[in-house]
């Protein structure tokens, strides 16, 4: 089924030479709630690599979705320092950080969030109206985007006559059709059965590993999580840790390893990493899941 998905595409737009795709520097975000201070966010430092595959992992209430906003810059922190595409949101206004946002993240919810009574490829086709670009291109580039999520055949049915599935693959296709160097994506399985979660996860981890798109996802599967190529557990509004895989938990190597593909006792710690993150790098999503073959981004139409 999943293997059928074809997504061969454009490279995401690459950022200038050894610039992370977003730096958190000592980050919090605090809500005032009818007086009352709710510290979701304590101080979390970490950096995004260009092309990695992370997973963010927690209880609930730890604070990922509040930890996931502030990453997209769909919210500001309330203290501390958080850089997106090379630039600092405390120097944005709003504007200016909505058009940073369309030009550099891409969101996937768990609830999907696509216009009920809007076609699939006008869902798709949305971002790229703030684009300029003109309503014939945007439908050739949104269709081409459902191309490559395998959903070609599907481009004028509206959210309620898809499947649930293949309505999380239309918010796929609406969050990479601007080639955005980061793809954030909130439980993107959460509201799918087994199967076709792991079809949406798959097809998660190949447009990952050939178009260079940063996928930072949060779940509660432990399962899914031991797939990502780095691992972020977050507790109480603190990243507790951070750590970086050769391969996934589940491949039957006993445990993780170093980058260097030496066996470790101990997960590598990378918290509060700079831009010299070990997992950074084009190439760090490329084989995340141990049976992607690696393609390289100019491979990707
Ligand atoms: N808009 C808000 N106003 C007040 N408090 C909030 C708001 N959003 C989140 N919180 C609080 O901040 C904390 C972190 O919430 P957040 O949604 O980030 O957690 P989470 O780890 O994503 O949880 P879950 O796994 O249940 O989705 C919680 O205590 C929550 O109640």
């Amino acid at each position: 089924m999943s293997a059928a998905i074809p997504t061969q595409g454009r490279p995401v737009r690459a950022l200038p030479a050894g610039v992370p795709a977003i730096e958190a520097v000592d980050v919090s975000r605090t809500y005032e709630l009818d007086g009352v201070s709710v510290s979701a966010l304590r101080g979390v430092s970490l950096t995004i690599a260009p092309g990695e595959y992370a997973a963010v992992i927690g209880p609930s209430g730890s604070g990922k979705s509040t930890l996931m906003h502030l990453l997209g810059g769909l919210d500001r922190p309330t203290g501390g320092r958080l850089v997106i595409g090379g630039r600092d949101v405390a120097t944005l206004g709003a504007p200016e950080l909505a058009a940073l946002r369309n030009e550099t993240i891409g969101f996937v919810f768990q609830a999907f969030h696509l216009l009920p009574r809007t076609s699939a490829v006008d869902n798709v086709a949305l971002p790229l109206v703030y684009r300029g670009i003109g309503a014939r291109q945007r439908r050739e580039r949104a269709a081409a985007m459902l191309g490559r999520v395998g959903l070609g055949h599907r481009l004028d049915h509206r959210p309620n006559q898809l499947s649930g599935g293949e309505q999380q693959r239309v918010a796929i296709a609406r969050a990479l059709v601007t080639d955005p160097a980061v793809l954030l994506a909130d439980e993107p399985t959460g509201n799918l059965d087994t199967a076709t979660g792991e079809a949406v996860l798959e097809l998660l981890e190949r447009l990952n590993a050939e178009s260079g798109v940063a996928l930072v996802m949060v779940t509660h599967d432990q399962e899914v999580a031991a797939r990502a190529r780095r691992r972020i557990a977050v507790r109480d509004g603190l990243i507790r840790s951070d750590t970086a895989h050769d391969r996934p938990l589940s491949d039957g190597s006993g445990g993780p390893a170093t980058l260097d593909g030496a066996p470790s006792a101990e997960p590598r710690s990378v918290s509060g990493s700079g831009p010299g993150h070990p997992s950074g790098g084009s190439g760090g999503a490329a084989g995340a899941t141990g049976r992607l073959p690696r393609q390289a981004p100019g491979g990707v139409a």
